[in-house]
């Protein structure tokens, strides 16, 4: 198949609903469901993105004849790389960057994992029984897998938040965090939950520990890796509240398009498959996944090029705002818009860093470096939440006081044209731009935004402390240590009359 269409992607989420449950009542099809259909279609419109004949080259890639996305090249020099970015920037464009998860992420996770599958053949060795459980075999197919079919993939990585204290073995069940119950001849029994999935609305979740176990450091029933289809029996999703309140495009300009949802994911006795399971009961292998195949820094370099694209969507409004009111003399005004400006450039020029200075891992996978990457994914997520205070303080009143469409089809609509219209703009277009300040900024999809940004790559405290620990610092402090050892003085220059 490859490549697929945006109405393949809806065919296929037709035919193979996941279990999902929103306020209280299962979805039977997503594709016209009111919470979850613009989302699907808006998904749909990004799988129809790469079957432009202008885009079709710098989205997706010719392998044995066939077309795939770009997103799951397997880099082997720079270029390859620029060429996966480019892509990456391209269709964060699309949704102005405010979708997390398009399928992009997790196929940079999955295509690093499939290139580094060596990684995983430690594992089988460690599953009792396992001689013919080839764990690194699994991890190449199943990379196959996902190319070939084009698929959608969400993913869980956290326990449930139950007890924060105590270690997952610890909690009054042992099968509240996601554990292995049994071994069976077709494959593993799983039970527990996991916190945190994004884009439920998915053909398939793949599952992997991301917090660092601390049970048996030899065996865990915790320590796992596998992936399984979204509509798999005895696993189901429960949604969030929905942020698509069936609005008109006008007025919930980015929740009525790009709710990706979030869902709470429950296995109830789920059977997994030996030849989906990538690692199993190895806690030093589990720990280690996603720095080793380097699948983190393949995320992050994704990461990052959607932050360009949603900083400078934030730019482009801003901007836009202060061009509708005329505030552009003002001198602070100014300064909101440079700090913009400032945050773009500095993710731009990370970005730029992480191509400049990508080597070939030991999979000979060309990868982007981890110091430019990680900074990025440190800083943004502190600075984010200045993005939409600084539209709340460039906007000011006119980010609440915004009449609908239907307001301005209403009775009072003459006076809201004369009234709110801005100094470049009539007030339909001025309306149009401060609802999309809102929805960036202040509406429960804008609001999800801030929460999302903190914590989506992981718990930033800890962040920070696992880039404390991985950073060289040596070379800084030998330097400094020569230098306070130096004693030599500088020479005054005698002066002469
Ligand atoms: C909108 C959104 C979407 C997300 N989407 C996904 C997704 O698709 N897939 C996915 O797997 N995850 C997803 N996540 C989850 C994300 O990975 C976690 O939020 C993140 O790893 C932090 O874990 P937690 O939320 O369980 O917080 P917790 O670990 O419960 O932390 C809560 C608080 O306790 C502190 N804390 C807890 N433990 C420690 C510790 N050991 N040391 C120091 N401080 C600690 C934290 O700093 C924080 O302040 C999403 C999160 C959000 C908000």
């Amino acid at each position: 198949m490859a490549a697929i269409t945006g109405q393949q992607f809806l065919d296929r989420l037709r035919q193979n609903p996941p279990t999902l449950y929103i306020e209280g009542q299962r979805v039977e099809d997503p594709t016209t469901h009111p919470a979850t259909r613009n989302m699907a279609h808006s998904l749909a419109g990004l799988y129809d993105l790469q079957n432009q004949p202008e885009l079709r080259e710098k989205l997706t890639y010719e392998e044995n004849g066939q077309r795939y996305p770009m997103s799951l090249l397997v880099p082997r020099s720079k270029e390859d790389l620029a060429r996966i970015g480019e892509a990456h920037r391209l269709r964060a464009d699309y949704s102005l960057g405010f979708l997390g998860r398009a399928p992009d992420y997790m196929n940079a996770n999955v295509m690093a994992a499939g290139a580094g599958a060596e990684y995983f053949n430690r594992c089988s060795a460690s599953v009792p029984g396992s001689e013919k459980r080839d764990f690194a075999a699994n991890m190449r197919r199943y990379y196959e897998f996902v190319r070939d079919n084009d698929l959608c993939l969400t993913h869980a990585l956290t326990n449930p938040q139950v007890n924060r204290a105590k270690q997952a073995s610890e909690m009054p069940d042992p099968y509240i965090a996601l554990g292995v119950v049994e071994e069976r001849e077709e494959g593993i029994i799983v039970r527990g939950a996991r916190m945190m999935a994004t884009l439920p609305i998915a053909d398939e979740i793949l599952i992997f520990p991301s917090t660092v176990l601390k049970e048996n450091a030899d065996k865990s029933r915790y320590a796992m890796g596998f992936a399984i289809p979204t509509n798999a029996p005895g696993l189901s999703f429960q949604c969030r509240e929905p942020f698509d309140v069936g609005r008109d495009v006008e007025d919930h300009p980015l929740g009525s398009r790009f709710d990706e949802q979030d869902a709470f994911v429950i296995f109830d006795d789920v059977l997994v498959p030996w030849e989906r399971i990538f690692l199993l009961y190895d806690v030093e292998l589990a720990n280690k996944a996603y720095a080793a195949t380097d699948a983190v820094l393949h995320m992050a370099y994704q990461v990052v090029n959607l932050k360009i694209a949603k900083t400078e969507a934030f730019l482009g409004t801003a901007q836009s705002i202060v061009n509708a009111i005329g505030s552009g003399q003002f001198q602070h005004v100014q300064s909101k818009v440079s700090e913009i400006i400032i945050m773009l450039e500095i993710m731009k020029a990370l970005e730029v860093a992480a191509v400049a200075g990508a080597e070939l891992n030991p999979y000979g996978v060309m990868t982007p470096a981890r110091g430019p990457l990680d900074a990025a994914r440190n800083y943004y997520p502190g600075m984010y939440a200045r993005l939409p205070e600084l539209l709340q303080l460039l906007g000011a009143s006119g980010i609440i006081m915004m009449p609908s469409k239907a307001d301005r089809e209403g009775p009072l609509g003459p006076q809201i044209s004369k009234y709110l219209q801005a100094g470049n703009a009539s007030a339909e277009d001025r309306l149009k731009l401060f609802r999309l300040a809102w929805d960036m900024s202040m509406s429960s999809f804008g609001g999800r935004q801030s929460l999302y940004e903190k914590f989506f790559f992981g718990d930033p405290v800890r962040m920070h402390s696992a880039l404390y620990e991985v950073y060289d610092k040596q070379p800084a402090v030998e330097r400094i240590q020569a230098f306070l050892k130096r004693s030599e003085k500088p020479q005054a220059e005698e002066v002469t009359a």
